[in-house]
C-alpha cells in the first residue's frame, strides 16, 4: 500500500466536497420537499434538518431507529455533536441521506414508512425520451456480433453513471457538457478476460434509471451469452445519495424493459426468468449504505466478493468508497489502493468528484494541461479500471 493522505473533509469552503455540505444538501431537501404533499411534521422536520445541515452539529438517531446498532458500528459516538463538515465527508454524506429519511418518515412507524423520497425522480428519468432512445438502439445491435454488443452494453453502463440526479443537482449544466469518449484508464480487454467463463459475476450497483437499466442490459446479456453463470446485484436497502438503486429500482427497471417495445423486451423477460431461477440475485446488505469505505466491510460481504469471479463496481462513490476516500495522487497505483479487496475487482465510473488513482503520468498532465483540475469532478471522462 502506498503512503495515504489523510481522508476528505468537507471544511475548505470552495471545495467539492464543501459544495456538496454546503448547497447541495439544501437543495436535495428543497426537491424532495416539493415533490410530496407531506404533512405539517414532516414539513417541521425538513425545516430543522435544512438548518441543522449546514449551520449545526450531528445529531443521535431515535432510540427506536431499527439501524441504530449499524451506526453504533460505523462510528457514530466519534463523530455526533461535531459539525458536518469537520468530520470525513463520506461518514457526513451517507449521514445526510440517513437524517433525511428520518425527517419524512421513512423509518417511522406512520403512513410514510417505506415511501421513497427520491422515488418521483427516477421514475421520471425512466419514463423520459431519452430512456425510450437508448432502448431503442438495442434493435440495432441485436443483429451484431456478440464481441460488439458486449463492448456496447459494457460503455452503455459505464457512460449510465452521468446520470446521477444528487450531481445534476449542483451542475444543471452537466447533462449538456459533451462526453470525452476516449477513457482516462481502460482496462476493459483484463475485464473481458476475467468474465469470459466466469461462475459468477458481482456487481455493485449505483444509480437507478439510466444507468441501472444499461447495467441490467450488460447482465442480461452475459447471462443469455453463456458468459457468466450466475450474477449478483447489490442495490441500496434504502434510499440514498438521491438516485441509488434499491429493490423496489431494480424491479421498476426490469418491467419498463419488458414494456419496451422491441429487443428491450426480450432481454426484460430474460432477467425476469434469471431472478425466478436464481442465475440473478439481488442483494441489499446494510454495508451498501455505510458511511465507511470498503475496506471495512465485513466478513459476510467479504465471503461474497471472495468467492466472484470478479465484482464489478460502478460509479463515483463507489469509487470513492473503494480506493479510500483520500486525495492521492492520481499515479497511485490502482492495484495498490485495491489489494484488500477479496477477490478481483472492477471499477466502472465517470469522474465526478477529486479522488483518481490508477492514471499515466501523461495522461494526467494531458488532463491538466487542457483542463486544469475541472477534469476530476466534470463527469465528462470516464474509466475502466481493474485490479485481478
Ligand atoms: O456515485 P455516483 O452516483 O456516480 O456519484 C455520486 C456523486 O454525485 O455524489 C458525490 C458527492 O455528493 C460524489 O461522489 C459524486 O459527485
Amino acid at each position: 500500500m502506498p503512503d495515504t493522505p489523510p481522508v476528505i473533509l468537507a471544511d475548505e469552503p470552495g471545495s467539492f466536497p464543501h459544495s456538496v455540505l454546503a448547497e447541495r444538501h439544501p437543495a436535495i431537501i428543497r426537491q424532495v420537499r416539493e415533490a410530496f404533499p407531506y404533512g405539517p411534521e414532516q414539513h417541521r422536520a425538513l425545516d430543522a434538518l435544512l438548518e441543522n445541515c449546514t449551520k449545526g452539529v450531528i445529531e443521535t438517531l431515535p432510540v427506536a431507529a431499527p439501524d441504530r446498532a449499524d451506526w453504533a458500528a460505523w462510528g457514530v459516538d466519534e463523530y455526533t455533536g461535531r459539525s458536518w463538515f469537520d468530520v470525513p465527508w463520506l461518514w457526513s454524506e451517507s449521514r445526510f441521506y440517513r437524517q433525511l429519511l428520518e425527517a419524512v418518515g421513512y423509518f417511522g412507524s406512520g403512513p410514510w414508512q417505506g415511501i421513497d423520497p427520491f422515488r418521483p425522480f427516477k421514475l421520471a428519468e425512466l419514463d423520459a425520451p431519452e430512456t425510450d432512445e437508448e432502448l431503442a438502439a438495442l434493435d440495432a445491435l441485436d443483429g451484431r456480433p456478440a464481441d460488439e454488443q458486449a463492448a456496447a452494453l459494457l460503455h452503455g453502463s459505464l457512460w449510465g453513471n452521468r446520470a446521477d440526479l444528487g450531481f445534476r443537482l449542483s451542475d444543471a449544466d452537466a447533462e449538456g457538457r459533451d462526453a470525452v469518449p476516449g477513457l482516462v484508464a481502460d482496462d476493459s480487454a483484463t475485464l473481458w478476460s476475467l468474465l469470459d467463463g466466469a461462475d459468477t459475476l458481482c456487481l455493485v450497483a449505483d444509480n437507478a434509471g439510466r444507468e441501472l437499466v444499461p447495467d441490467l442490459l450488460l447482465i442480461a446479456h452475459l447471462l443469455a451469452q453463456g458468459r457468466v453463470r450466475r450474477a449478483i446485484l447489490h442495490v441500496k436497502p434504502y434510499p440514498y445519495y438521491v438516485s441509488d438503486a434499491t429493490t423496489a429500482d431494480v424491479v421498476d427497471a426490469v418491467r419498463r424493459l419488458i414494456r419496451a417495445p422491441g429487443a428491450a423486451a426480450g432481454h426484460g423477460r430474460g432477467l425476469w426468468s434469471a431472478m425466478a431461477d436464481g442465475s440473478l440475485t439481488v442483494r441489499a446488505h446494510p454495508f451498501s449504505c455505510a458511511p465507511l469505505p470498503y475496506q471495512a466491510m465485513p466478513d459476510d460481504l467479504r465471503a461474497e466478493f471472495a468467492a466472484a469471479a470478479v465484482t464489478v463496481v460502478k460509479g463515483d462513490l463507489n469509487y470513492r468508497r473503494l480506493v479510500g476516500d483520500r486525495m492521492w495522487p492520481p499515479t497511485t497505483p490502482f492495484a495498490g489502493v485495491t489489494d484488500y479487496f477479496p477477490g478481483p475487482v472492477a471499477a466502472l465510473r465517470t469522474l465526478k468528484s477529486d479522488v483518481i488513482t490508477g492514471l499515466a503520468p501523461a495522461t494526467e498532465a494531458a488532463l491538466v494541461a487542457a483542463e486544469g483540475q475541472r477534469w476530476r469532478t466534470g463527469g465528462t471522462h470516464a474509466l475502466i479500471q481493474v485490479r485481478p
